[in-house]
């Protein structure tokens, strides 16, 4: 049995974190963390739970009880890994991080993007961006693995092929994204609430996002050079789900997307390159960890449009976390994630 930590077990990725590992036949979950409900049986906050963990309570957040897991998961806002991770790693406990603490390489871009400065630069040598379908190999035996963050996940694995093949005009690139509410989080904020965010939708972000500097890492190194990208994310009223609509021009018309899409995903246990023409939903992804992909050339003309869409606290984090601990623990990828979408 893998012996599991969670800091930050109240919000959505932590809770998520939980409904996942409750089905996975190697893990234990043994100490989770809330300093607001230290104390409170997990089941009497989440009853979906009940029967699962009857007997677990969120504790504080310390390093001693957390150091003797053979993992330890932050769900927690940016900043609290940097704090903690070093002590940890220390003990021999591994970490998965789902925030943004270690995806960027740079730390001055992260200080830059993120508002406070870097925390922990010196572990940034040993951190995994814990994409699979990239990295599979160094998560294999890394120790720090950052979590992917939801829109960049969609988006990488929508431009993946076409960037490696060196098809795209990687100049001028078009992310135009759509999220469900669920992914600010289960803090209390205006922009969240029911009458603020439902029968209404809407662009943010448009001047800078920081997952735009994440987006552009992963693809400048698929593409191994410079990438061109604008990032629309926009909310809407659902609560999971990301869709990711990808412009890209492909002057090269002898290439068959289609086929250069399956052969690329062929072998991945979580990437569904869907029949040509269709038109993916974000509900046929609800609950499962799985990105869904279509790719299109309208008109047959040169803008080739690209739809992925994943749920945000699955395959866009928790699911994802999930998948990079069993490589991590070389068990098989698909433990405890191989359940079907909700749908409807
Ligand atoms: N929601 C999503 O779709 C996605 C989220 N992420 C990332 O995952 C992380 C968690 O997100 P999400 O679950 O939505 O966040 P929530 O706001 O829903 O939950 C945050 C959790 O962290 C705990 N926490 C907050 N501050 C601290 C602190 N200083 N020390 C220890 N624990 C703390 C909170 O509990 P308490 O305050 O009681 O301790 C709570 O359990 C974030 O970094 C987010 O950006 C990544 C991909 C998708
Ligand atoms: C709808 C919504 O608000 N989405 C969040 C992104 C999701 C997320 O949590 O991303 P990180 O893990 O990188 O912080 C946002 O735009 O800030």
């Amino acid at each position: 049995m893998i012996k599991i930590g969670i800091v930050g077990g109240t919000g959505y990725t932590g809770v998520e974190l939980l409904r996942l590992l409750a089905q996975h036949p190697q893990a234990h979950v043994e100490v989770i963390t809330s300093r607001s409900e230290t104390g409170v049986r997990v089941v009497d906050m989440y009853p979906n739970l009940r029967g699962h963990y009857d007997k677990l309570c969120f504790s504080v957040p310390d390093n001693e009880s957390l150091g003797r897991c053979d993992v330890v998961f932050f769900a927690t806002p940016h900043g609290v890994a940097h704090a903690m991770a070093a002590e940890l790693l220390a003990a021999g406990t591994r970490i998965i991080d789902l925030s943004a603490d270690f995806r960027l390489r740079d730390a001055a871009e992260w200080s830059q993007w993120y508002g406070q400065p870097h925390g922990a630069p010196e572990l940034l040598d040993q951190a995994v961006y814990g994409l699979p379908e990239v990295n599979r190999d160094a998560v294999r035996s890394a120790r720090l693995i950052a979590v992917p963050g939801c829109y960049p996940t969609a988006v990488q694995l929508g431009l993946l092929p076409l960037l490696e093949a060196g098809l795209a005009d990687n100049e001028r690139i078009i992310a135009d994204c759509k999220s469900g509410v669920s992914g600010a989080g289960r803090g209390a904020s205006v922009g969240s609430l029911f009458c603020e965010s439902t029968e209404s939708m809407k662009a943010y972000g448009v001047a800078g996002h920081r997952h735009l500097p994440e987006i552009r890492q992963g693809l400048q190194a698929a593409a191994g050079g410079p990438v061109g990208l604008t990032f629309v994310p926009h909310l809407t009223p659902m609560i999971r789900g990301i869709h990711a609509t990808l412009h890209v021009s492909v002057k090269d018309h002898s290439i068959d997307l289609q086929a250069l899409f399956e052969k690329r995903y062929e072998s991945e246990p979580f990437v569904d390159v869907m029949p040509a023409g269709s038109h993916p939903e974000t509900r046929s992804v609800r609950g499962a960890n799985i990105c869904r992909l279509a790719v299109h050339r309208p008109q047959s003309g040169d803008q080739v449009v690209i739809l992925s869409v994943i749920d945000n606290l699955v395959k866009g984090a928790s699911g994802q976390a999930v998948q990079n601990m069993n490589i991590a623990f070389g068990l098989d990828e698909k433990t405890g994630l191989s359940h079907p979408a909700l749908m409807p």
